[in-house]
């Protein structure tokens, strides 16, 4: 009966279909339907030239070799090819024993583009409309993974800025950690695209993370992922991980001596074995990363100190390279100079505005602790607060070069007295680090002396207008301040204790980011507090995190 029900059900499809073919094993087309013949012409063939062929070499595209070698029927597939395009149906042949022996392919329906024209309609479009979101995703993936700055875009033609870019192209050929050391804002971000660019990864993604602004609890996430169900809410859909955004790229890893020590043993073992695991996966992912570390902190002190993995610190630091603090290479000041004012005129719209011999000259008198940031800061807020057309020294001696000048004696000294909360100034800056700022050092409990030529004039005015930080002196007693206790404001007598603290909070977290020209790092440190805790109180207190 069922072999009946077989032939039975084999010559209804056989005049039914369209067409219909048998293959063997070997692929070969063993016989062919009467219908299938009117195939024929369009496919090029006689029929002595098409059966006893390979199915593959007489009907292209086709599928019947996939069926054959994996066994599993292609129930309902669409095949395009010289011959026009056609529904069809491709189900494996067995033997008694189950083994299959061959295949069956039917032509169902042709110009199905007429006749099944809504739902092929419907996948056309739908395919169109992926092919588009892909694009766009892939085309806001490059822009926004693109290395923002190239080796060229570090200024600078001193021996000390050529060694470094030296250092960076060497470096940029291989493909082992690098770590850069130096102080806040002397350009290991901008170095790190640099060496990104120049890199045979400078197409694929470059990825950043700032270890000390991520809350502890959170980087784990942040650097393996998490697999989707791993929890509830928001990660729920889980997320990937910044390694596997840099895979095939480069992944910076910012204030790389922030990171908390159980996170350095697993870090370690993704560099050494290129493998990871997303929270709450069973997963492995292999990844292929290029890290580039940066810190301005003594990482060999932190080292010593057990603060930092010995073998994290040897395996990082393969091929370290030292960023000069700007003071060590003042020569450069003018090309920074004119870089920054090309970046400001670009931003503002505006003509940019030249520096006089005199006004380089005042600078080059500064210290500098927030290095090129802090020039560009001071720049910027000159040019916003004059509409001369040249910047002359008077420009940066008035507010605007008070607020972001960290020498300005009256300005660190409102942010000095505030006490390091349970870190030793020592221990939080770094003992013994000589690319160390003098006021990163001393932040906690002294201000930065001024440099013995900086003029009188360089002290706290009026609020600058367009400054992003508002200026140390309208936050900060106007009068040279006394001991920390005299100098907090005196809360009205009904005031509560907690708003009298939060409000004193605001001010000295204000004046010390005025005062670092809104460098976090560098605030935090004057403030002897973490990055994470100064980020973590800015939000508290709806102030600006940017
Ligand atoms: N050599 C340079 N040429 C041009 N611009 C520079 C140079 N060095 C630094 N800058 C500019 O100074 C600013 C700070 O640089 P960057 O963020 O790279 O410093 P950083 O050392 O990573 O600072 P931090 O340690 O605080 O993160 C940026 O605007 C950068 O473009």
């Amino acid at each position: 009966m069922l072999k009946l029900a077989a032939q039975s059900m084999f010559d209804t499809l056989a005049q039914s279909a369209m067409g219909m073919m048998v293959v063997d094993k070997a692929h070969r087309v063993v016989w062919i339907s009467e219908g299938y013949k009117q195939f024929l012409p369009a496919l090029g063939r006689s029929e002595g030239e098409f059966v006893g062929r390979r199915v593959e070499e007489v009907v292209p595209n086709t599928l019947m070799a996939q069926v054959v070698d994996s066994g599993q029927p292609m129930l309902v597939d669409l095949l395009t090819n010289k011959a026009g395009t056609f529904l069809v149906s491709r189900l494996p042949l067995r033997d008694a024993a189950g083994a299959v022996i061959g295949a069956l392919g039917l032509v169902l329906l042709d110009h199905p583009e007429t006749t099944m024209q809504p739902l092929i309609g419907k996948f056309a479009q739908l395919q169109r409309e992926l092919a588009a979101a892909r694009e766009q995703l892939a085309a806001h993936l490059t822009q926004q993974r693109r290395p923002k700055y190239t080796l060229s875009s570090f200024a600078g033609a001193s021996p000390q800025a050529l060694e470094v870019k030296r250092q960076a192209r060497r470096v940029a050929q291989t493909d082992s950690a690098v770590l850069l050391l130096g102080e806040t804002g002397t350009g290991k971000e901008l170095l790190a695209h640099g060496i990104h660019a120049a890199s045979a990864r400078a197409a694929r993604p470059f990825v950043g993370v700032n270890i000390a602004a991520v809350p502890d609890s959170l980087l784990e996430a942040e650097f393996f992922g998490v697999a989707p169900g791993a929890y509830t809410g928001a990660e729920r859909k889980g997320r990937d991980g910044k390694f596997r955004l840099a895979h095939g790229g480069t992944l910076f890893l910012d204030e790389i001596g922030d990171m908390p020590l159980p996170l350095q043993a697993k870090l370690l073992r993704v560099l050494q074995e290129h493998e990871l695991e997303p929270l709450g996966s069973n997963e492995v992912l292999r990844v292929d990363v290029r890290v580039i570390a940066a810190t301005s902190r003594d990482l060999a002190a932190m080292v010593a100190d057990g603060r930092f993995r010995a073998d994290l610190y040897y395996r990082l630091a393969v091929l370290p390279i030292r960023l000069p603090p700007l003071r060590e290479r003042l020569s450069d000041l003018e090309a920074l100079v004119e870089m920054a004012c090309d970046d400001i005129a670009r931003r503002s719209g505006m003509p940019a505005k030249p520096v006089s011999a005199d006004a380089l000259e005042w600078l080059a008198q500064r210290d500098w602790p927030g290095n090129v940031r802090e020039l560009r800061n001071v720049l910027e807020q000159a040019t916003l607060m004059t509409d001369d057309p040249v910047l002359e020294a008077v420009h940066f001696q008035g507010g605007g070069a008070a607020a972001a000048g960290s020498a300005a004696p009256a300005t660190a000294a409102a942010a000095a007295p505030v006490p390091a909360q349970g870190v030793a100034p020592a221990a939080a800056a770094g003992p013994g680090f000589a690319a160390l700022p003098a006021s990163a050092t001393s932040s906690a409990s002294a201000p930065p002396p001024p440099r013995p030529a900086a003029p009188a004039s360089f002290a706290p005015s009026a609020p600058t207008p367009g400054a992003r930080w508002p200026d140390a002196a309208a936050v900060a007693p106007a009068e040279p301040p006394g001991p920390a206790g005299d100098e907090a404001p005196r809360p009205a007598a009904p005031e509560r204790l907690g708003d009298a603290v939060a409000t004193l909070e605001r001010e000295r977290i204000l004046a010390a980011l005025a005062a670092t020209g809104g460098n976090k790092l560098a605030a935090a440190r004057r403030l002897g507090i973490a990055r994470a805790t100064l980020y973590e109180k800015l939000r508290r207190l709806a102030l600006p995190l940017r």
